[in-house]
């Protein structure tokens, strides 16, 4: 049975709220007002054709571009001006889509890297709290970067977004390029995430295997949100085809 709050009691506020966000390339525009809510320790998984916007969302939320319009609060606090180093501090990493590693250095400097912002006297135990997840590149953390397989060094990217112990991982694509049994060790570190109370926002192609461990979903189509839903809806299959092709597309594909 779900908790509810008290009668009376305020709603807790989400972790990341964006209203109206608008963003995009010098004079391209890609965004046109996006609206969207994660809460503290909740799966989102964000949809959309190639080209929606997923990548610049995620840019624009972790400070890699700045928004020309509309409001972002991450944890209470407005992220407006926030540069990407000042967005990991406030708690939000990003997984950029083909991450490239340090391969000249080996597994456990790349994480020591990613770490530069954590107390000196912490970052030896937070680089192995990251390892933790990932026994295969724990064994490797004497070994430089290049010496690890694709899939290894995708899974050491999704790490060095670990070593900050962020409230909001984005993560966009980590199945990009990996065999499927390395999938499904991605994503069961964002169910082990989601357990521990870590949000996760995921872009990821493969829909149905990122909404198997997803709580909700959006779905983005020419920069805007057209379909918000429960990842677990019976009807979002439907749901989602016409939000990708518009319900005259749908119609036609059925007739
Ligand atoms: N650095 C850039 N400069 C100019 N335009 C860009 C840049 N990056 C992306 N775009 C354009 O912005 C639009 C949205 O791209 P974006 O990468 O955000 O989409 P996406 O939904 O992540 O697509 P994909 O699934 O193909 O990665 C596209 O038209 C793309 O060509």
């Amino acid at each position: 049975m779900p908790i509810s709050a008290p009668e009376g009691a305020a709603a807790p506020s989400p972790l990341l709220t964006l209203r109206g966000i608008e963003a995009g390339y010098g004079k391209i525009r890609v965004l046109h007002g996006v609206d969207l809510v994660i809460g503290a320790g909740e799966v989102v998984t964000l949809l959309g054709p190639n080209g929606a916007g997923k990548t610049t969302l995620l840019r624009a939320i972790s400070g890699l571009i700045p928004p020309s319009g509309g409001d972002a609060r991450f944890a209470g606090r407005s992220l407006a001006g926030l540069g990407p180093r000042e967005a990991v501090k406030a708690g939000l990493a990003h997984v950029i889509e083909g991450h490239r590693i340090f391969t000249a250095q080996t597994v456990y400097d790349n994480l020591l890297l990613a770490a530069y912002d954590v107390p000196r006297a912490e970052r030896a135990a937070r680089v192995e709290e990251a390892l933790a997840h990932f026994p295969e590149i724990a064994e490797k953390r004497h070994d430089k970067g290049a010496s690890l397989s694709g899939g290894q060094q995708q899974m050491l990217a999704v790490a060095q977004g670990l070593v900050t112990r962020p409230r909001l991982l984005m993560l966009d694509e980590p199945s990009a390029g990996l065999s499927p049994v390395l999938v499904d060790r991605v994503l069961n570190v964002v169910r082990r995430l989601r357990e521990g109370g870590t949000a996760v926002l995921l872009v990821e192609q493969l829909i149905e295997k990122a909404l198997a461990v997803s709580d909700r979903v959006y779905a983005l189509a020419q920069g805007r949100i057209v379909l918000e839903a429960r990842a677990d809806e019976p009807n979002l299959p439907h749901r989602l085809e016409r939000a990708y092709f518009g319900e005259e597309a749908s119609s036609a594909l059925h007739a």
